[in-house]
């Protein structure tokens, strides 16, 4: 009897702590939802009130985090606030007479100031760009005096004639954005000293970036395992055996080009990097040897060691005029002092040749001798056969089957290719470098998911899937 009672009671207990513990979870319920609604209003609060910067000026005092979670769904939507990091001082101070393009008229001199609104320490943002010759500027046309433009324009240049805004370098644009391309002359402190600008006093720059040839001149751009002929592998078809080989050769653009890169050790007294000269106009390169500077290949002239290259460029230039007919403007180029060693301070008028003696680019040293060495890339036999599987966009379906289809590569070697140009640059963060080594790394390519992982100086590819749709 006594026993009946006490399971009773107990069981009497467990109902009563389950109808307290279901209170308590309709309290935190409620508790949450009302934190929900009131993190969504908040949300939308600070989206329009995100809006209104820029328009009104007024700077928000939201918490760091959401204000970026909102600007982020701002961007994904195309809209952004332009702040501009400082505005033009230049020669021009109207829209009349100013050159329509940076090369009409060198001396061309302007000033741009980081403005402080932007970053506490402005100089900051500038340390490392006194390496480069020239620079990007992307400004606001913003004496347009209209924001109105036409899809068909006609450039002064063809007299009359109409073409498309977007094959021109008209102002008149959607958008109003400019880009010049122009030379920096020093940066001191917060302050870029400019030539070869276009732009009117007043101009708001929004964004400077250094000129990298590799980059931005396709005559300077490195072979980028683009030269892939898939006429020789039928689409998706016979593929799997070699699709996935390294090109034996180097391209015969590679071969073509003889940039003449010449380490300078700049005795930065700042930064230890070096700095590279590369002249521009590389179809008017002298080449110094045969052997050092046809093959453009820029570590092994670097690797010859700076003082025997330095040598060998003062011993060609004090060969004389004799040797540059055809290249008018480098005889005036100064040639010990635009090429000796010269310490390089932010503060400091730099060696550079005045307008018109300019025959050269430079960038920083790390730009082609990065600390990052590149991998080698492989491919498992599985993946090769993975790879092999797919169609290009245009291949007809071999056997009616329902193989994998690329939407933009045109073949599984292209696609080899694209893969083995992504793993040796090592797509990793540099956190995942150091902290995440052994983890598997994924990534999307057209319609391929590739799995991969890194081991000491390669990165090899496990398995190549069709996303999944
Ligand atoms: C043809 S645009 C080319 C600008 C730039 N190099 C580009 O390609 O985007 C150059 C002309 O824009 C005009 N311009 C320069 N700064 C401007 C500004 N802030 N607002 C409106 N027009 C400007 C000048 O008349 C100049 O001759």
């Amino acid at each position: 009897m006594s026993a009946t009672n006490n399971s009773d009671e107990h069981v009497n207990k467990l109902q009563h702590q389950i109808s307290v513990m279901r209170k308590e979870i309709k309290n935190l319920r409620q508790l949450l939802d009302s934190g929900v609604r009131s993190h969504r209003k908040q949300m939308t609060s600070l989206q329009s009130a995100l809006t209104q910067v820029g328009q009104d000026g007024v700077p928000q005092s939201q918490p760091m985090a959401q204000t970026q979670r909102c600007a982020s769904n701002l961007l994904e939507k195309g809209t952004i606030q332009t702040v501009p990091i400082g505005y033009i001082s230049s020669c021009f101070s109207v829209k009349t007479g100013t050159p329509r393009q940076p090369t009409i008229c060198g001396p061309s001199r302007a000033t741009l100031q980081i403005q402080q609104s932007v970053f506490n320490n402005p100089g900051h943002s500038l340390v490392g760009l006194e390496n480069y010759s020239h620079v990007w500027v992307v400004f606001l046309f913003h004496k347009n005096g209209h924001l109105s433009y036409k899809a068909k324009v006609m450039p002064p240049r063809l007299n009359g004639q109409k073409v498309g805004v977007f094959s021109t370098r008209s102002p008149h644009r959607p958008n109003a954005l400019g880009l010049t391309l122009a030379k920096l002359d020093r940066v001191a402190g917060d302050t870029l000293h400019l030539s070869e600008v276009d732009m009117i006093a007043g101009t708001p720059v929004l964004d400077i970036k250094p000129y990298i040839p590799d980059y931005d001149s396709p005559q300077h751009r490195p072979n980028m395992h683009t030269n892939t002929d898939c006429r020789l592998q039928p689409e998706g078809t016979e593929c799997a055996e070699s699709v996935c080989s390294e090109d034996p050769s180097p391209s015969t653009e590679d071969a073509q080009l003889p940039m003449l890169v010449v380490g300078m050790d700049g005795g930065h007294s700042q930064s230890a990097e070096p700095r590279l000269l590369t002249w521009t106009d590389t179809s008017k390169v002298p080449i110094l040897s045969s052997d050092d500077t046809s093959s453009s290949s820029a570590p092994k002239v670097l690797g010859k060691g700076l003082s025997t290259v330095l040598a060998e460029l003062n011993a060609f230039l004090s060969q004389g005029d004799d040797h540059l007919s055809g290249w008018s403007s480098a005889k005036k180029f100064p040639a010990s002092d635009g090429h000796k060693a010269k310490p390089l301070k932010q503060e400091e008028d730099v060696a550079r040749p005045c307008y018109g003696e300019e025959a050269y680019s430079t960038i920083a040293g790390w730009i082609r001798e990065p600390p990052v060495t590149s991998l080698e890339v492989r491919f498992t036999p599985h993946a090769e056969r993975d790879l092999g599987e797919f169609l290009g966009p245009s291949s007809a379906d071999s056997l009616g089957c329902n193989q994998p289809r690329f939407q933009f590569l045109r073949c599984p070697k292209e696609a080899a290719s694209a893969i083995r140009g992504i793993l040796a640059a090592d797509p990793r963060s540099v956190y995942r470098r150091s902290r995440c080594k052994d983890r598997l790394f994924f990534f999307t390519l057209d319609t391929a998911d590739i799995t991969c992982w890194f081991g000491p100086g390669f990165a090899e590819v496990l398995q190549v899937r069709p996303v999944a749709v």
